[in-house]
């Protein structure tokens, strides 16, 4: 009989974890063993138990093969403060963005005693952009200005979206720069001539956008702008799944959808 991948839901009754609830759900290869998520009642919609706090679900965790975390930066940190150890040898797949930097610390902890793949976007479709917009930096340079644009729905609580930091990164990579030194966000009042390098960030929220993201490379005379747009959400779920199977039994360490999809 073909083994069943055991998840547990980190942020299962959100909008993320309701989708991925559906699709482990039509699933032959896995089976859910519970969520964590502040409406527990919501476990009879998605088809698993679920508590409010990572307190309780301990046992789900041990016996679990993979985590799947798309929730807040608040859950994960106790997720992982709490259940660090329970986690030793569990997958752990995370899609939560708007993380700071102890939040990464801890992941990177954990990736010493997990295999744990982290991901801003797990649609294809970005991560081959995410390659793109490196080698456009590098072939462009700094004579062409990088502006990154972003829209999502207006319940998004974190800005810029990660995708747009990951595509920062990209081009920072791309000009070998590190992009601490030269994103803004946003712009007002008088900031003055654009510096020579800078890479900037702007945020649409509205209505239900599903989540678009373009770079722009803008020169004297010509613009090249790589682009992507996500029209559903289960683009993002089936990503994670993907992954999730990838992952689960692997050694601990830090993986990305690179690795998954094979994008050296
Ligand atoms: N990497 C990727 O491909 C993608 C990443 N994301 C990211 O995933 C995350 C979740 O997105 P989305 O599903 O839209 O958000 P939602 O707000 O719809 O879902 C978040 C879930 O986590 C729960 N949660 C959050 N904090 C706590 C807490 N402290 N205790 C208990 N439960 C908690 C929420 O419960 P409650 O609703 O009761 O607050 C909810 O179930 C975001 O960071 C988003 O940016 C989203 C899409 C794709
Ligand atoms: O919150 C969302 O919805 C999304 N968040 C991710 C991000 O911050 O990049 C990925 C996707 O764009 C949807």
């Amino acid at each position: 009989m073909a083994e069943i991948t055991r998840v547990v839901l980190s942020g299962a009754t959100g909008r993320m974890g309701t989708t991925l609830a559906r699709l482990v759900g039509e699933d032959d290869g896995m089976s859910l063993a519970g969520g964590i998520g502040r409406i527990p009642e919501a476990g009879c919609d998605i088809g698993c138990p679920v508590v409010a706090t990572p307190e309780t679900a301990g046992e789900w965790i041990r016996q679990a093969d993979v985590v799947i975390d798309f929730s807040s930066p608040e859950l994960l940190a106790r997720l992982l403060e709490m259940h660090g150890e329970a986690l030793a040898g569990v997958a752990l797949v995370i899609g939560t963005t708007g993380l700071g930097a102890d939040d990464q610390r801890r992941i990177d902890e954990q990736a010493r005693r997990s295999p744990v793949l982290q991901a801003a976007n797990f649609s294809v479709g970005v991560n081959v952009l995410l390659a793109l917009a490196e080698k456009a930096a590098a072939a462009l340079g700094t004579e062409y200005d990088v502006e990154i644009v972003e829209a999502h729905h207006r319940r998004k609580v974190d800005a810029p979206s990660g995708t747009a930091l990951a595509l920062g990164e990209s081009v920072a990579a791309g000009r070998s720069v590190a992009l601490a030194d030269v994103r803004v966000d946003g712009r007002s009042g008088r900031p003055g001539e654009r510096p020579v390098g800078e890479v900037g960030f702007h945020s649409v929220r509205g209505g239900d956008i599903v989540g678009e993201h373009e770079v722009m490379f803008i020169g004297e005379r010509e613009r090249v702008t790589l682009g992507h747009v996500a029209q559903d959400r289960a683009l993002f779920a089936e990503g994670a799944l993907r992954a999730a199977k990838w992952l689960a039994g692997r050694e601990p360490g830090a993986y990305s959808m690179r690795d998954v999809l094979g994008l050296g």
